[in-house]
């Protein structure tokens, strides 16, 4: 039953029903496509992402998750399709408003943090240009609120006028993820964000992770290729093959009971991916 549905029975004021009604998803996915040449990259994605809520794109390699969320960021051009952040088409809009997007409302983990940080500038200055691109100019908020984002992903306050390659891989990647979320965006893509380090280090990135995702309230697209990554922070799950959406739903429905055929073997671990 739908929410308005709900509410109506209960009586409640038409007003109310209207907001739910109108309330639109923070991103919507139409028939998304993107070819290169006569290989299919990904094609006819279409989801909805809600505020607060995180989904995950599972697959084995060259299954389209990384084509999938390069479109969704705005990193590359869809042949096909619309994506609508809050309402607004992102495919379409001027790339100076992307852009724009892209240092206040979006945030991007990368898998290497080399690629979502700057290794030349102090683990402060990292968090402190996200902050700066977002109008903040006292320097003293600047470094408290940065002292304080090393601390939320436990990396000592004592570090922070040390550059990132004086970091492991995995307070790397806790870094880029501080700068990243420093800014409080709306829109947070993750591509394999536990991907490339030892499984100790994955562990308790992932623990990290969860709990700022449950904390913030984060809205998020996932990609990875592990199906325990999404099991510990994904509300709901696409699983892709060829390009293409073949199941779709809550996280623990589908891992828990897999309707298709790639799903299951997935799942049941004979697929290595
Ligand atoms: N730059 C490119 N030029 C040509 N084909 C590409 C390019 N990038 C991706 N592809 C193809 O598009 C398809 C989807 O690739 P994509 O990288 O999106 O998959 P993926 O699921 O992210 O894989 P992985 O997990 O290995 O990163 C594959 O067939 C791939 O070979």
């Amino acid at each position: 039953m739908s929410y308005a549905t709900t509410a109506a029975l209960a009586g409640a004021d038409a007003s109310v029903i209207a907001v739910a009604e109108a309330d639109p998803p923070l991103l919507r996915v139409e028939g998304l496509g993107k070819s290169y040449g006569s290989r299919i990259g990904c094609a006819d994605v279409s989801f909805d992402l809600w505020p607060g809520e995180v989904m995950g794109i599972v697959g084995e390699s060259g299954s389209g998750k990384s084509t999938l969320l390069s479109c969704l960021a705005g990193h590359m051009a869809p042949d096909a399709g619309r994506v609508m952040f809050d309402g607004r088409d992102t495919v379409t809009m001027p790339e100076v408003e992307r852009r724009r997007l892209g240092r206040t409302d979006w945030a991007f983990v990368h898998q290497n943090p080399r690629d979502g940080l700057r290794m030349a500038v102090s683990a402060g200055g990292n968090v402190g240009e996200r902050l700066m691109a977002v109008g903040a100019r006292h320097y003293g908020n600047i470094r408290e609120t940065a002292e304080d984002w090393l601390g939320r992903v436990e990396i000592d306050a004592s570090r922070i006028d040390d550059r990132p390659r004086q970091f492991s891989g995995g307070m790397q990647q806790r870094l880029q993820i501080a700068r990243n979320l420093v800014t409080g965006p709306r829109l947070v893509f993750m591509d394999e964000p536990t991907g490339g380090l030892d499984v100790s280090v994955q562990a308790r990135l992932l623990d990290l992770l969860r709990g700022l995702v449950r904390r913030l309230g984060l809205s998020a697209v996932l990609v990875t290729h592990d199906l325990a990554v999404v099991r510990l922070l994904a509300d709901r799950l696409m699983v892709m093959k060829d390009g293409r959406v073949v199941e779709a739903g809550l996280t623990d429905q589908v891992l828990d009971d897999p309707q298709h055929p790639y799903t299951q073997l997935l799942v049941s671990s004979v697929l290595q991916v």
